[in-house]
């Protein structure tokens, strides 16, 4: 296993590369060097188009079995590396080691998913309305990639990008999150390892985010951006994707409503909540942000829901917590500020747990009732381990607020009623709906949101058809 506290290089054209200054990767759970990465600029940021580019024009011709096979040995390294791998994005991202090998897995799922689709590539042939002609239709890559991934999931939002991107016929230039960078170099050396050609893969990492990706916005052979992230950040890469019409896949901020229905078996509800809300300590873009509990079981729900919080264990990732920190201290200030804003317009926190928060970026689940939907944390993306809970009267009036927003992400719905889960999925305006299943996330199927929650899909067949173009092949037969 790779030496932790030392320089990383980051790879262009398979060259591994160092720069004059390196920045430190925080371990958020003990403020401690995990390593030191480069900070890149523009020099390097254009070095890694040039290179995909260039890598662009072979790779985009080779087979899809070729492709297959490469992807396939990829996902066999990122198998072999998985534990090794999963340790440094505890280290680095602070996610107890269960959940970062859990996210090694689903990462790998990617990989493996797209090296079989890559096959499946499929085009169509169109009967033509006159007899002498024939209507072909094709796709085709659609050139190098920009992507540029959060903290949150720093192994699964690269492969869920660069698999399909690289089946697809594409090549890549990935700006992982400044504060996880560690977990995609290893993924990025894996894919060398794998044989994937110089150049096909390139990875900069820099603390200048919007210097590197005004480098890649601004140049027409960056054929599309992909992001992971903020609905600021989305908003700020669409509008500089326009300037050369690059194509754009978008996975924003969510603000997932989760609702309990009159009927719903309380126990699998909270065992599903549990499983959402507290998943990466919160700061996931599906976890549930809202929680809307019907007024007739509200008390033996929040008497369940607090029993099982209780038994959750907050601490450092390495030693068997099941919460570990957040990523630094400006998201424990943002939860801090909505659980203030919270009490002082008439919640009730049921604090659940102490924890040690002198040492790194801890904060104690919380969960919170009589909450109001003038509060912050049922109108703003909390990334933290609160649970806002309110309750509704009547299912239309659970529609009606869960609908209320701009996101339009995830949504779950917990019923035993074939109609109630029905109605609802059909009145959900979200792009992803879990009916008494909180965790829906898979490489099968396809992820993303509505509204300002973002653009695109990912995973599936519709994930790969976010990297082709689709040709229109017209013949004129002779007479
Ligand atoms: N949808 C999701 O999965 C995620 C949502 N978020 C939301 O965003 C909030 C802030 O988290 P951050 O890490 O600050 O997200 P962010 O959107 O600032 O960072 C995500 C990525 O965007 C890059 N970035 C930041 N500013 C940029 C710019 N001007 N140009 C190009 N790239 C830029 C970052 O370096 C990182 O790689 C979170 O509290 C959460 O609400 C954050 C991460 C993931
Ligand atoms: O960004 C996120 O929060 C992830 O996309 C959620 S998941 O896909 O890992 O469930």
């Amino acid at each position: 296993m790779k030496k932790v506290v030392e320089k990383w290089p980051i790879y262009i054209n398979g060259e591994s590369i160092h720069t004059e200054s390196h920045f430190v990767v925080e371990n958020p759970a003990t403020l401690e060097p995990v390593g030191y990465v480069p900070d890149a600029n523009e020099k390097e940021a254009k070095a890694a188009v040039d290179a995909a580019q260039a890598a662009f024009l072979t790779w985009s011709k080779t087979s899809a079995y070729h492709r297959a096979e490469l992807l396939e040995k990829w996902y066999t390294i990122i198998e072999n590396r998985l534990d090794e791998i999963a340790t440094i994005m505890t280290l680095e991202q602070g996610k107890p080691l269960a959940e970062a090998k859990g996210e090694m897995k689903y990462a790998s799922s990617f990989v493996k998913w797209y090296a079989e689709e890559a096959k499946r590539n499929y085009g169509e042939i169109i009967p033509a309305s006159v007899a002498s002609k024939r209507i072909l239709v094709q796709k085709q890559a659609v050139g190098v990639i920009a992507a540029i991934t959060p903290w949150n999931f720093p192994a699964a939002m690269i492969t869920r990008k660069v698999a399909p991107a690289l089946a697809a016929g594409c090549t890549v230039v990935i700006k992982p999150a400044e504060q996880t960078p560690l977990t995609a170099l290893l993924l990025v050396e894996s894919a060398h390892e794998a044989g994937i050609p110089a150049g096909v893969i390139n990875i900069v990492t820099t603390q200048k985010p919007g210097d590197v990706s005004d480098v890649w916005m601004n140049d027409s052979r960056v054929k599309k951006i992909t992001f992971t992230g903020s609905t600021p950040v989305g908003k700020h890469l669409m509008k500089k994707a326009a300037e050369t019409v690059k194509k754009v896949s978008l996975e924003l901020g969510g603000l997932a409503p989760f609702i309990i229905a009159e009927d719903a078996n309380i126990e699998e509800a909270v065992n599903g909540l549990i499983q959402s809300k507290f998943r990466n300590a919160g700061q996931t873009c599906i976890c549930a942000n809202r929680i809307f509990v019907h007024e007739t079981i509200e008390q033996p729900f929040l008497q369940a829901f607090e029993e099982a919080v209780l038994t959750l264990k907050v601490g450092n990732g390495m030693e068997g917590a099941d919460l570990g920190p957040l990523i630094d201290g400006a998201a424990v200030k943002k939860v801090r500020l909505q659980l203030e804003d919270a009490a002082s317009k008439g919640a009730t926190i049921h604090n659940t747990s102490k924890v040690d928060e002198k040492q790194g970026h801890f904060i104690a689940p919380a969960i919170l009732s009589n909450v109001t939907d003038d509060m912050l944390c049922m109108q703003e993306e909390t990334f933290g381990p609160i649970a806002p809970v309110s309750t509704f009267k009547t299912d239309q009036e659970a529609i009606d607020r869960a609908n209320n927003t701009n996101f339009g992400l995830a949504a779950y719905v917990y019923t035993e009623s074939l109609n109630k889960a029905v109605a609802y999925s059909d009145a959900l305006e979200y792009g992803i709906v879990g009916i008494n299943d909180s965790a829906p996330s898979t490489a099968q199927a396809p992820f993303g949101g509505m509204k300002e929650s973002g653009i695109g899909r990912e995973g599936g067949h519709y994930g790969m058809d976010e990297y082709l173009e689709v040709k229109y092949v017209s013949m004129q037969l002779g007479q």
